[in-house]
C-alpha cells in the first residue's frame, strides 16, 4: 500500500506544505551537518535558526553565558551564536577581527536591520564604505572639532543655565546630557538645531521617540519584511504608540530637510558653518565620490549621524557622571583639579586646556570603559580567504565578533572591572591598557564622530564639575543594568540629581 503513496499530492496548498517542509529538512540537515561551521560548539538552536539569537540578543548576559558553557570545548574561546555566526572570547581576537587594513566586511544580515543601508554605518561594500568615509571626514576631523567647537560649548553653556533654573528639584541627567548632544549633533551636522534643551524637563518628544525606537532592532532583524511594512503601518503605529509616532517624526523630520535642501541647495549657502551636506553634495572625485548620494542615501546617513552622535556620548556622561558622584574621594579629587586648573569661575576653559587635566582624563576613559559604547557585537565576514582568529582557522564567508565587554569588563586586563577607578589610567602601565580599550572600535569601520565625541567628552564633563554642585538623587549602581539594542536602555531609573550654581 505504502509504495502506492505518491510522493507529492497533487492539490496545490498541500504541495506547498509538502515543499516547505523539505526546505526545512534540507536547512536542518545543512546548517547542523554540512555548514562550514558545523563542529564549532554552540546550542544546536542557535546553530538552526537565527531566531535563536533575535530571541537571546537584548541579555546583557546572554554572550557571557554561552562562553562559560562552551568555553573549555574545542577549538577554543569561540562559539556558534547562529547558523554562520561565531562569537569569540578571547581579547586577541579583538585586534584580528578589527584590525587596520582588514578586508573583513561588515555583516549585511546583521548590519540591515538598522534600516540605515546607504549610510556611513551601514553601507557594508567596502568600496562604497571608504568613499563615504573619505568624503564626510573631514567634517570631524580634529581640526574641524577645534574650529567649530563653539558650537559645542554654547550648547553647554544652554545646558547649564536649564540646569541652574531648574533649581529645587531633581534633574534627570540622562534626558540632560540627551538633550544636549542632539542639539549639539544637529547644530553640528546641519546647522539646525533642534533646541531639545530648553523643552521643559528635557523631555522633549523626538528625543523620547528615539529612545523608544532603539528596542525595535531585533525585531527587524528577525522578520525583515518589517523593515518594509514600518512604513505602511505609520498611521496605526502613530495611534496606538506616542513613542513610535515620535520616533517616525523623526524619520520624516530628516526626510523633509533632505527634501528642502535638495530643492533650494542655495540653503547651504546660509548656513552658519561648515556641515556634513556641503560634503555630501560637493562631488569629490579624488575621493573615488563619482556621484552625489541618493535622497535615501542622505537621508540614512542623517538619520545615523543623529542616533550614532547622541545617546553614545549621553550614555558615557550618565553612567561617568554617576559614578563620580557615587564616590565622594574622586569627586573632591576631580572638583579640585578643575578648580585649580580653572580658577575663574565666570571664565572659560577649552577643548585643548581640558585635555592636560590628567584626573579629569582618566574619568572620561574609565567612564568609556565602564559603559563600553556599543554593547552588542559588531560582525565582520571573514574574508577574502579562511583566517586564524585567537588560533582558531575560521572559514572564508563566516560571520564573527567579539564584543567590547569581553575587553572593558575582563578582570584579566582591568582588574576589579565593574569599579569605576579612574586611577588606574595613571599607573605606570596604563599605556599597555590604551590597547585594551576598544569604546570607538578599531580598523576600517572604527568610529567616524571619534573626535567629537572626546570634545564633547571633555566639555560636558569639565563644565558640569567646575560649574555645577552636584548630589546624586535616587540612583543607584543597580540603575544601570541594561538592555541590549545595539545600545544600552537602562533597566532602572535614570540618572538624577539635585543641582545648585556653584559660587567659587
Ligand atoms: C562616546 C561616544 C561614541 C562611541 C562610544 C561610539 C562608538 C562607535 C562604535 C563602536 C562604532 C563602530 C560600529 C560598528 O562597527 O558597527 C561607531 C561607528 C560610528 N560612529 Fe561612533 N561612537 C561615539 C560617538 C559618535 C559621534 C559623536 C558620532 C557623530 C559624528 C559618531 C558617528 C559614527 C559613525 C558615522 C559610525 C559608522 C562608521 C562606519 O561604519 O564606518 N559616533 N561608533
Amino acid at each position: 500500500m505504502l509504495n502506492e503513496l505518491p510522493l507529492f499530492a497533487s492539490s496545490g496548498p498541500i504541495l506547498l506544505v509538502e515543499l516547505l517542509l523539505i526546505y526545512i529538512g534540507s536547512l536542518v540537515v545543512y546548517r547542523l551537518l554540512l555548514h562550514p561551521l558545523r563542529n564549532f560548539p554552540g546550542d544546536k538552536l542557535a546553530a538552526l535558526t537565527e531566531w535563536h539569537w533575535d530571541y537571546h540578543a537584548s541579555e546583557a548576559d546572554y554572550l557571557e553565558r554561552v562562553h562559560n558553557k562552551y568555553g573549555a570545548v574545542l577549538p577554543g574561546p569561540v562559539a556558534r551564536i547562529g547558523p554562520n555566526s561565531l562569537h569569540f572570547s578571547d581579547p586577541k581576537a579583538y585586534s584580528e577581527i578589527y584590525a587596520v587594513g582588514s578586508k573583513f566586511t561588515k555583516d549585511p544580515d546583521y548590519y540591515a536591520a538598522f534600516d540605515e543601508a546607504e549610510s556611513s554605518f551601514g553601507l557594508t561594500d567596502p568600496v562604497s564604505a571608504k568613499v563615504r568615509r573619505d568624503v564626510i571626514s573631514p567634517l570631524f576631523s580634529r581640526r574641524a572639532i577645534m574650529k567649530l567647537e563653539t558650537v559645542i560649548q554654547d550648547n553647554i553653556d544652554i545646558l547649564i543655565s536649564q540646569i541652574i533654573s531648574q533649581k529645587d528639584r531633581p534633574i534627570d541627567l540622562y534626558y540632560a546630557f540627551r538633550s544636549t548632544t542632539l542639539d549639539i549633533i544637529t547644530s553640528y551636522c546641519f546647522a539646525q538645531s533642534w533646541s531639545t534643551l530648553t523643552y521643559p524637563f528635557f523631555q522633549h518628544p523626538l528625543l523620547l521617540g528615539m529612545e523608544a525606537a532603539l528596542p525595535i532592532v531585533w525585531y527587524l532583524h528577525a522578520f525583515p519584511v518589517l523593515r518594509w511594512l514600518l512604513p505602511l503601518m505609520e498611521p496605526l503605529v502613530a495611534r496606538t504608540n506616542p513613542n513610535m509616532k515620535a520616533f517616525l517624526q523623526v524619520r520624516m523630520r530628516m526626510e523633509s530637510q533632505i527634501d528642502e535642501l535638495l530643492k533650494d541647495p542655495g540653503l547651504l549657502d546660509r548656513a552658519d558653518h561648515e556641515i556634513v551636506y556641503h560634503h555630501l553634495l560637493t562631488l569629490q572625485p579624488s575621493k573615488g565620490q563619482h556621484q552625489i548620494p541618493s535622497r535615501t542615501s542622505l537621508w540614512h546617513e542623517s538619520i545615523n549621524f543623529i542616533f550614532a552622535g547622541s545617546d553614545t556620548v549621553a550614555k558615557a556622561t550618565s553612567m561617568g557622571t554617576f559614578h563620580v558622584l557615587n564616590n565622594k574621594r574622586i569627586s573632591a579629587i576631580l572638583i579640585q583639579e578643575l578648580q585649580q586648573a580653572w580658577p575663574d569661575i565666570d571664565g572659560k576653559m577649552g577643548y585643548e586646556a581640558l585635555e592636560k587635566l590628567p584626573y579629569l582624563t582618566a574619568v572620561i576613559k574609565e567612564s568609556l570603559r565602564i559603559s563600553l559604547g556599543a554593547v552588542s557585537p559588531m560582525p565582520r565576514i571573514v574574508g577574502p580567504s579562511s583566517a586564524i582568529i585567537a588560533g582558531v582557522n575560521v572559514p572564508s564567508g563566516a560571520s564573527v565578533s567579539i564584543c567590547t565587554s569581553f575587553l572593558h569588563h575582563n578582570e584579566n586586563i582591568f582588574h576589579d572591572p565593574m569599579t569605576f577607578i579612574p586611577e588606574r589610567w595613571l599607573e605606570p602601565n596604563s599605556r599597555e591598557l590604551d590597547n585594551y580599550m576598544v569604546s570607538f572600535s578599531r580598523g576600517p569601520r572604527s568610529c567616524i564622530g571619534i573626535n567629537l565625541a572626546w570634545c564633547e567628552l571633555y566639555l560636558i564633563f569639565g563644565n558640569i564639575f567646575r560649574r555645577l554642585d552636584m548630589q546624586l538623587y535616587e540612583t543607584s549602581v543597580d540603575d544601570f543594568r541594561y538592555k541590549a539594542y545595539f545600545q544600552p536602555i537602562f533597566t532602572g531609573r535614570h540618572l538624577q540629581a539635585l543641582i545648585k550654581e556653584r559660587n567659587t
